[in-house]
């Protein structure tokens, strides 16, 4: 339920409730303020925007800012994903065929593999494509110019993209987990595009239980549409808005039962850590990239896991959360890091 990766049936909803304009995109002000002055500078210069990365967990609007960029900028968005392309060929299609201005958006673009970043490097740098025509000894090198274009490169795992492909982006942003008081603006304004009533204490507290994710928070909306409709006459009212996330097992902070789970098992299974994501992974039957994408990042933020050298360590505010005591004897976290590979 408060997995923040798009679902099938979120695609329709997600369109119509995308903001168009930075001004009409609520929170990541940092981030905002940035992008605001350089929209404004290319345009002023008649340039294409600089190449810019953006990173952070799934649903936080990576996909929403890109496509206000190209709407800032009056110009075309072409929309891809890394591991789309298969082989250098597929995208060097892409890129002749990209107009003068136009943006190319690849989300995961840390799943990019070494023989396609080749051909990107060139191409961001001096807007050129270098092909090998030939094999062996009569093998020659041509280059093709290609129009001015944008790359907006989007992940999840910063650190996995590779250092000679972060340089080549004239910005990078990270986005972060949103506060309640910004997620109850979205919601309202998502209320609002549904045709809802939704007052200001049901808001905020579907706000606070949609871990910092606006993708979340337009879903629980939807749930609580759908409980109202059919238990309350309609009517949104705080009490049937708790009584409609209780019944979907999300947690007064947003956590649900996967996210328990992690937790459980670096609690109980391995008490309370250290412990590597791997084994948490094969402890809970998950996979090991959804952990560190979906849930770790959460719970870090929440103040529940420590990542240490030696593995993930539950803190006493986890034992707490589930109910238990923390033990007397905590496991040595003198050596305590972030390890997030972010800048
Ligand atoms: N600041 C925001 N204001 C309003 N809605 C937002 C905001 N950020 C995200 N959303 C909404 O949340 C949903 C998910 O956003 P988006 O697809 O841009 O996330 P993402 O970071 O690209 O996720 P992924 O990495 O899974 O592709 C969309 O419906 C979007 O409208």
């Amino acid at each position: 339920m408060v997995a923040p990766q798009a679902q099938a049936e979120d695609a329709e909803l997600e369109r119509s409730l995308r903001p168009r304009r930075l001004a009409e995109f609520p929170g990541q002000e940092r981030t905002k303020r940035n992008l605001a002055i350089a929209i404004a500078a290319a345009k002023q210069r008649g340039e294409p925007l600089d190449h810019v990365l953006l990173y952070g967990p799934p649903g936080l609007g990576k996909t929403t800012l890109a496509n206000i960029i190209a709407h800032e900028m009056g110009v075309s968005i072409r929309t891809t994903s890394g591991p789309a392309f298969e082989r250098p060929g597929d995208l060097a299609a892409v890129l002749t065929n990209l107009k003068e201005g136009d943006i190319l958006f690849v989300d995961e673009i840390h799943r990019l593999s070494s023989a396609v970043e080749e051909i990107l490097y060139p191409a961001m740098e001096d807007f050129a494509l270098d092909l090998v025509i030939g094999k062996g000894a009569g093998a020659r090198s041509v280059r093709l110019a290609l129009p001015r274009f944008t790359l907006i490169g989007a992940t999840t795992r910063y650190a996995m993209v590779s250092a000679p492909l972060r340089d080549r982006f004239g910005s990078v942003y990270r986005l972060d987990f949103y506060e309640p008081e910004t997620l109850a603006l979205i919601l309202r304004r998502s209320a609002a595009i549904l045709g809802m009533a939704l007052p200001d204490d049901a808001a905020m507290e579907i706000a606070r239980r949609s871990r910092g994710t606006p993708r979340i928070a337009n879903r629980l909306l939807r749930r609580v549409r759908d409980f109202v409709a059919v238990r309350n006459g309609g009517v949104v009212t705080l009490e049937a808005a708790r009584e409609a996330l209780a019944m979907l097992e999300v947690d007064e902070l947003g956590l649900d039962e996967s996210d328990r789970a992690v937790l459980r098992a670096v609690v109980e299974t391995f008490n309370g850590g250290p412990v590597g994501l791997e084994t948490i992974a094969a402890a809970i039957s998950e996979e090991a990239d959804t952990i560190m994408d979906v849930y770790e990042p959460f719970l870090l933020k929440c103040g529940f896991l420590n990542r240490t050298p030696r593995g993930r360590v539950a803190t006493e505010a986890a034992y707490r959360h589930l109910g238990l005591e923390p033990p007397r004897e905590r496991p040595a976290q003198a050596a305590l890091w972030d390890g997030a590979g972010a800048p």
